[in-house]
């Protein structure tokens, strides 16, 4: 069985926001981080992820209960037993002067560095190999400063690494990031779960990635109730549409996907085969509000009414043409910016 890493109990978190007030974000939360996973935290903007994160933390301390890192109070532990056990990566920039992008990601092995803060060739090879897995040989001399914000995300990412915690908490980690760079680094942290059997939390807004890629979803919905599964389980009990869903976007239990509303526009008869170029009209048609009806062949066409469009989509190794059949008049288009913008004119 898993252990558990990082529990809390009975955690309310929050801010103490005058001598008499507080404000609590969230109550009674009773959860464990268990090694060898990777979990995800999500929730609508000011649902409390970012509260939560710095909480289990040690930097934020509960209005009440208690957050156990192994067996001790994590508000007890030494800075320097903490950083040997916990690493955090925070989305805020930090002012780290001409240091460079090396020196910094060296300093997340200070918590095993004697008072001269000299690295051992094992120390060196950790930095090595933390700088490697988040892909920035080529930054490595580079100052910190000069760097974009999603290059400095990966070195802050790497500090972390570099200091062979046990748990790993990040807060936002691929919030500037690229998308094959943000597939990578999610895909880099589930893998450090595995083979250092790590177990890392780290919030997102990535639903699509965290959905793929998680081990364990943690919800928080905006009236601070944590739900607490699979990402499947939570597709499937509704946790996901009820909290995702609002005006106008809604959260597609069948794909995964979130929809916008959009006004109808009428319904177009599809005439294609299967294929990459089929999948991509339907999409362009649904997001201007068109209800596809995929038919094979143009016989099934030929009995609609002629007030309804029909598009053929034609293709060969060279060329793709989209035939709109309406009213007995047929036009052509060769791309389906132009396909959707003759549409859009068309009143039905
Ligand atoms: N310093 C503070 N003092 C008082 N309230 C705060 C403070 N910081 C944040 N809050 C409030 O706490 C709640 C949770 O904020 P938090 O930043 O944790 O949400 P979040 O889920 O991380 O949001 P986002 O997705 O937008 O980053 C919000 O209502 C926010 O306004």
């Amino acid at each position: 069985m898993s252990s558990q890493i990082l529990t809390t109990h009975n955690l309310t978190i929050g801010y103490k926001t005058s001598r008499k007030n507080v404000r609590c974000v969230a109550s009674d939360i009773s959860v464990s981080l268990l090694a060898g996973e990777l979990v995800c935290l999500l929730g609508p903007n000011g649902a409390g992820k970012s509260t939560l994160v710095r909480s289990l933390a040690g930097m934020q301390p509960p209005l009440g209960g208690e957050v156990r890192l192994l067996e001790d109070d994590i508000y007890k532990l030494a800075p320097p037993e903490l950083a040997k056990r916990l690493s955090l990566v925070l989305t805020e920039k930090v002012d780290v002067g001409m240091l460079s992008a090396y020196t910094l990601v060296s300093l997340g092995r200070h918590p095993y560095t004697n008072w001269w803060g000299n690295l051992t060739s094992e120390d060196e090879a950790i930095v090595h190999w933390a700088i490697k897995s988040v892909g920035a040989v080529h930054l490595a001399q580079r100052q910190v400063k000069e760097l974009s914000d999603g290059e400095r995300q990966k070195i802050m990412i790497a500090r972390a690494l570099a200091q062979s915690p046990t748990v790993m908490l990040l807060d936002e980690p691929t919030a500037f990031l690229d998308l094959p760079r943000r597939v990578e680094i999610m895909q880099l942290l589930r893998q450090l779960t595995r083979e250092t059997n790590q177990a890392i939390l780290l919030s997102t807004h990535d639903l699509d990635l965290a959905l793929r890629l998680a081990d364990k979803v943690w919800l928080l919905t905006t009236n601070g109730i944590l739900h607490i599964g699979a990402p499947e389980d939570l597709v499937l009990s509704g946790a996901f549409a009820d909290t995702f869903n609002s005006e106008g976007v809604e959260f597609d239990v069948n794909s995964g996907d979130f929809y916008l509303h959009t006004s109808h526009k009428g319904e177009i008869n599809l005439i294609a085969d299967e294929g990459i170029v089929v999948e991509w009209t339907i999409r362009a048609l649904q997001r201007v509000g068109f209800r596809v009806k995929q038919c094979e062949n143009f016989s099934v066409v030929q009995n609609v009414k002629p007030t309804q469009i029909s598009v053929e989509v034609i293709s060969n190794s060279e060329q793709v043409l989209w035939r709109i059949t309406n009213n007995k008049t047929v036009y052509a288009h060769h791309s389906l910016y132009e396909l959707v913008k003759f549409l859009n004119c068309l009143s039905i």
